[in-house]
């Protein structure tokens, strides 16, 4: 496992990484989520001490990563997918990885077949679109078939069948028992292919939580129910005991309270219905609230504006608890 404690990075007076406290658990797909520049790729490379902390400490299995034996057997990386020598072919870039760390030749192929990129083996990288050089980077990262895989944002620029490829690639590592992190701006991503998410905001912590305990709190199931009628519908939910909420557009929006209940209530009481839809809230909608006070950039009347306005508040257990708010 990856231990992480007090960890922390100033760049000049910026500061990156704030005292970050928290552990990647072996065996499961760990997301690490945050809105642009929170301190993700900053975090990964300390990790993988290409930076060195201001503060802290990282711990892989209980060891500095450069007192690792031979580091690529042990993790594998993928940080930046365009940071290879783009005059060599996808084998050569392999092969000099492979020769270089003592993993025998026979490995290159195997990792381009497994990100299928063997019939371009030949090729130089540099006229790879992103989605290839993604592929490739995670062939690198594959390569000393490590225990432990570090993904700095490897859906960016995958097409959705690489999308779909890398969500299973992910899961299937993890199921062979390995340890597997992976950085996203993306919650609708990571509740597909993460168990464990940490989410961090101006380089703090903010939420440390399984991905099951994030969606319990956060996926609110609705119904919503538009009648021509909206008054006398009010009245007759208001007398069942049943509290709905007018959200604009003449629509009304009731919580816990199965549709067919709703909809043989309008009937006995001869109400026209124009809508009547069980509704699933967004987990992206509740990701942006938890960071929303932490997002370097906002868009402001077309302009982006530095926004860094203090500290984001630590998750207090019930985020998300202000959804209603956004109706009235
Ligand atoms: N080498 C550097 N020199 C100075 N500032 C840096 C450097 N690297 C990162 N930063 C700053 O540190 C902060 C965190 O950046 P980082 O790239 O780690 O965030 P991120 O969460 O990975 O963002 P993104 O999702 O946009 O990649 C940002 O304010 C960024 O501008």
């Amino acid at each position: 496992m990856i231990e992480l404690e007090g960890l922390t990075k100033y760049y000049g007076d910026t500061l990156a990484v704030d005292h970050l406290t928290f552990t990647v658990l072996t065996g499961i797909v760990t997301g690490f989520l945050g809105p642009n520049g929170a301190g993700k790729s900053t975090t990964m490379r300390m990790m993988l001490d290409l930076d060195n902390p201001t503060e802290g400490t990282v711990r892989i299995d209980g060891k500095h990563y450069r007192q690792l034996d031979d580091p690529l057997t042990y993790v594998g990386a993928l940080l930046d997918a365009k940071a290879v020598h783009g005059g060599r072919s996808a084998f050569n870039h392999l092969l000099c990885l492979a020769q270089s760390n003592g993993i025998p030749r026979a490995r290159v192929g195997e990792v381009l077949d497994t990100v299928g990129l063997s019939s371009v083996a030949g090729k130089r990288s540099k006229g790879f679109s992103l989605g290839m050089s993604q592929r490739l980077g995670i062939a690198a990262a594959l390569l000393g078939d490590p225990k432990i895989l570090l993904f700095d944002e490897p859906v960016n620029g995958l097409d959705p069948e690489g999308i779909h490829w890398i969500r299973n690639l992910m899961k299937n590592l993890a199921a062979q028992g390995r340890t597997v992190f992976v950085s996203s701006h993306l919650m609708s991503e990571m509740a597909l292919t993460a168990e464990h998410l940490i989410v961090i905001g101006q380089g703090r912590l903010i939420a440390d939580t399984s991905m099951a305990d994030f969606i319990h709190r956060n996926s609110r199931s609705y119904v919503r129910m538009r009648s021509p009628e909206q008054e006398r519908l009010l009245d007759v939910l208001h007398g069942e005991g049943i509290e709905a909420v007018a959200v604009g557009n003449g629509s009304l929006e009731i919580d816990g309270v199965p549709a067919e209940r709703l909809g043989g209530l309008a009937a006995r009481h001869q109400l026209v219905l124009h809508e009547l839809s069980p509704q699933q809230a967004s987990l992206e909608e509740a990701f942006m609230r938890l960071t929303a006070g932490s997002v370097e950039y906002h868009a402001h009347d077309g302009e982006p504006v530095t926004a860094r306005t203090g500290p984001p508040e630590p998750a207090q257990g019930g985020w998300g608890a202000d959804w209603r708010k956004k109706g009235g």
